[in-house]
């Protein structure tokens, strides 16, 4: 449960700050949200974590993606060198750093790659189930323990990354079948698909909730039919750094779906949730108005990773530095009228 009555507090000291009422916007509401979630006054989110999970979908094989499924296991072992967008962003804000395999197709031979590997990628949900209910619960474990892990090491703000060739297929079928929403209106070019390809991925996607008709409401018949492991494994952790107080900073689509099925296990860890970016993948709208969050920027970014929740990072910093500002009776400057907006 939130800290209202700190909120209430700290909404009262902004207002002291040596600022007109309310001219920082969008900062002020950070920092009195964070200060609900962390029941500090003086909150900090730094250092920040940034937790990438990895994992292969059958799906793939169905052409959906601009890339081929091998992208996956290569890009592991870019994160694990450093050459990613995510490392190079992770570094800029000086952000703790792991990579996951919860389900990569191959094995990943690489000593700084977490092997918490549950299946070597998914069924192509397309035909049959995409995991068992085993699997899917063992995949939101590992999310769970890896988020607790991380924030054992002293982060204070959660960013949870993923890379998946296919995912946003994934992505898409889950939000329709949480949403109700017609495929048409939330699935997107993902990688970079031509519109011929668009058509063939919905009508995939189409063919297989007609197959599976999994249950909204619940989260683990989703992930069994539908996938993904890193997909579980984000709202594990999401659902970890909710119970530790942690802010939870979102990425773009397939991370704020896992964000909606991290909700269906425990509706509380919403409030542990802030919106960074608003991707081009169209259903990433959709998934933010269902957790009823406003994007930080809109920076036309569609690349997942966790890259723009560690591009909008700075931005929650700063809300934060903003209660280090002087008060008007300790910085001496002469308090406004009542009349304010
Ligand atoms: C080189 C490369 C790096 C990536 N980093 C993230 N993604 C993103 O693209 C994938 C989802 O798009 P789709 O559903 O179209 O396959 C995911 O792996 C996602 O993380 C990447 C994709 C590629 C090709
Ligand atoms: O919004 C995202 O996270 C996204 C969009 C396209 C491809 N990969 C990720």
């Amino acid at each position: 449960m939130l800290y209202k009555q700190i909120g209430e507090e700290v909404r009262n000291y902004i207002d002291q700050l040596t600022k007109p009422r309310g001219s920082l916007g969008r900062l002020e509401e950070l920092a009195i949200e964070v200060a609900k979630m962390t029941g500090e006054r003086f909150p900090r989110v730094t250092p920040p974590g940034v937790l990438v999970f990895a994992a292969d979908h059958g799906i793939a094989k169905e052409g959906v993606s601009a890339y081929p499924q091998e992208v996956t296991a290569q890009m592991v072992l870019n994160f694990a060198r450093g050459g990613a967008a995510i490392n190079v962003f992770s570094k800029q804000i000086d952000a703790t750093f792991a990579v996951v395999d919860v389900g990569v197709a191959v094995d990943i031979h690489e000593e700084s790659v977490i092997n918490e590997k549950v299946a070597y990628g998914t069924n192509n949900f397309a035909y049959e189930k995409a995991m068992t209910k085993e699997d899917a619960e063992r995949a939101v474990q590992v999310g769970y323990r890896q988020g607790n892990r991380m924030i054992d090491s002293g982060i204070r703000c959660l960013i949870v990354g993923e890379m998946g060739i296919g995912n946003t297929t994934t992505a898409s079928a889950l939000l329709a079948a949480m949403s109700g929403r017609h495929v048409a209106e939330l699935v997107g070019k993902g990688t970079g698909i031509h519109n011929e390809a668009v058509k063939h991925k919905r009508a995939v996607i189409e063919r297989a909730l007609m197959l599976h008709q999994p249950k909204a409401s619940d989260p683990i018949d989703l992930l069994t039919k539908i996938g993904g492991l890193e997909i579980a494994a984000m709202a594990g952790a999401m659902i970890a750094a909710a119970e530790r107080r942690i802010p939870i900073l979102l990425d773009g689509f397939i991370c704020t779906v896992a964000a909606l099925v991290a909700t269906r296990f425990d509706e509380d860890v919403v409030h542990y949730m802030i919106a960074s970016h608003e991707s081009v993948e169209p259903g990433h709208r959709i998934a933010l108005q269902l957790l009823n969050k406003e994007p930080l920027v809109r920076l036309h970014m569609r690349l997942g990773e966790g890259s723009g929740a560690a591009v909008a990072f700075p931005i929650v910093n700063m809300a934060m530095a903003m209660l280090r500002m002087a008060t008007f009776s300790s910085g001496n400057v002469s308090t406004g009228s009542d009349h304010h907006e």
